[in-house]
């Protein structure tokens, strides 16, 4: 393959294994920190691809430094960050999309812990695009024997599979914390997904997404490894330590905490319910404790799994 120049933004745990990748694969990798000597202007020159690894909170200060910087028409845009933004609740494909209306943005996300990646351990990832041959492209640039890279029409599902998965990581690591075994991990992962599919869908993302990679694949490896940051800050909070402390001690970013915030103001104002996610944040917020968050879930009201939407004939078959 042709060697492409990657301007890879925000040097951080996912930044630098992503940079591995593409540096391993032949290509000219520069890795901008906001830290580093190197200006953004100077890692930009003459750059393909410009990849954001930047944690949600810096997305839209990034987006707008870079969009003072020239750049080639071509450049396509790939962002890796899970998160929303407080304020409007966009994602960074909006914000990054936004800022560069006549570029190819395309999300990058799937069941992707860091540490394991940067061990050369086997890992596949999803990218996402509504330019396919963007997101073939970039495809074709982190591919390797190690990691397995796939496509999908659905970029705001691929995106929304990575973000929400962070509340349920939280609510994972609180059910470990508290150690409430097997059986009660399976059904709150798989409720969780429910409760993803639920603001997914009123969102605008496919079902389908949900149940690959990007969902169904992040939730089962956040939701069971100590290496997540989000699942630590459950597993802490439950064996007693306070969310400050956490926080000031945690090797990186936990996106979900924010996340969680958005998510609530959203479903609150839509009527969306989400009992999961309405429990972590109250625990998030001090509202209840880890045991207590438990008790409001399990003492809910029963209801059906499902509601089918059963389609009835005239003559009243089903
Ligand atoms: N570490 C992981 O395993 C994975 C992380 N992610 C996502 O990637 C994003 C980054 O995560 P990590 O690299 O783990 O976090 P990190 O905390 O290690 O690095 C975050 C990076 O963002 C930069 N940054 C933060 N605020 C900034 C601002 N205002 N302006 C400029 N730069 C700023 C930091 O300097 C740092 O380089 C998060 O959204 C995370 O959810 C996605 C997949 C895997
Ligand atoms: O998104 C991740 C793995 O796919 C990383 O999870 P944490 O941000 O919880 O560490």
């Amino acid at each position: 393959m042709q060697e492409t120049t990657i301007a890879i933004l925000g040097a951080g745990a996912w930044g630098t294994a992503l940079a591995n990748l593409a540096a391993a694969n032949g290509h000219k990798v520069k890795l901008w920190s906001r830290h580093g000597t190197e200006t953004l202007e100077a890692v930009l020159q003459d750059v393909h691809i410009v990849l954001s690894a930047i944690s949600m909170k810096g997305v839209r200060d990034v987006a707008l430094q870079v969009q003072s910087c020239p750049l080639s028409p071509e450049t396509i845009f790939v962002t890796a960050t899970k998160g929303l933004e407080p304020q409007t609740t966009a994602t960074p494909t909006q914000i990054w999309q936004a800022a560069f209306p006549n570029h190819p943005v395309v999300v990058l996300s799937g069941p992707n812990l860091s540490a394991e990646i940067q061990k050369s351990l086997p890992a596949a990832t999803v990218v996402a695009s509504n330019i396919t041959t963007a997101a073939e492209k970039v495809q074709l640039i982190f591919s390797a024997p190690r990691f397995r890279v796939y496509t999908n029409p659905d970029p705001l599902g691929v995106e929304l599979g990575g973000t929400l998965k962070n509340v349920m990581a939280i609510a994972a690591g609180v059910c470990d914390g508290l150690q409430l075994g097997t059986n009660a991990k399976a059904a709150l992962v798989t409720r969780g997904l429910t409760e993803m599919v639920r603001i997914g869908n009123f969102l605008g993302a496919k079902t389908e997404t949900f149940y690959g990679l990007s969902g169904l694949g992040d939730l089962l490896a956040t939701c069971n490894s100590p290496l997540s940051r989000n699942y630590q800050v459950g597993y802490q909070m439950a064996i007693g330590q306070t969310l400050t402390n956490i926080l000031a001690n945690l090797p990186g970013t936990a996106e979900g905490v924010n996340t969680c915030q958005v998510l609530m103001q959203l479903a609150k104002q839509q009527n969306i319910y989400m009992p999961i996610t309405e429990q972590v944040y109250r625990l998030l917020q001090g509202e209840v404790t880890p045991q207590q968050a438990l008790d409001e879930l399990m003492l809910r009201d029963i209801k059906p799994e499902f509601h089918f939407n059963l389609k009835i004939s005239d003559d009243g078959n089903i």
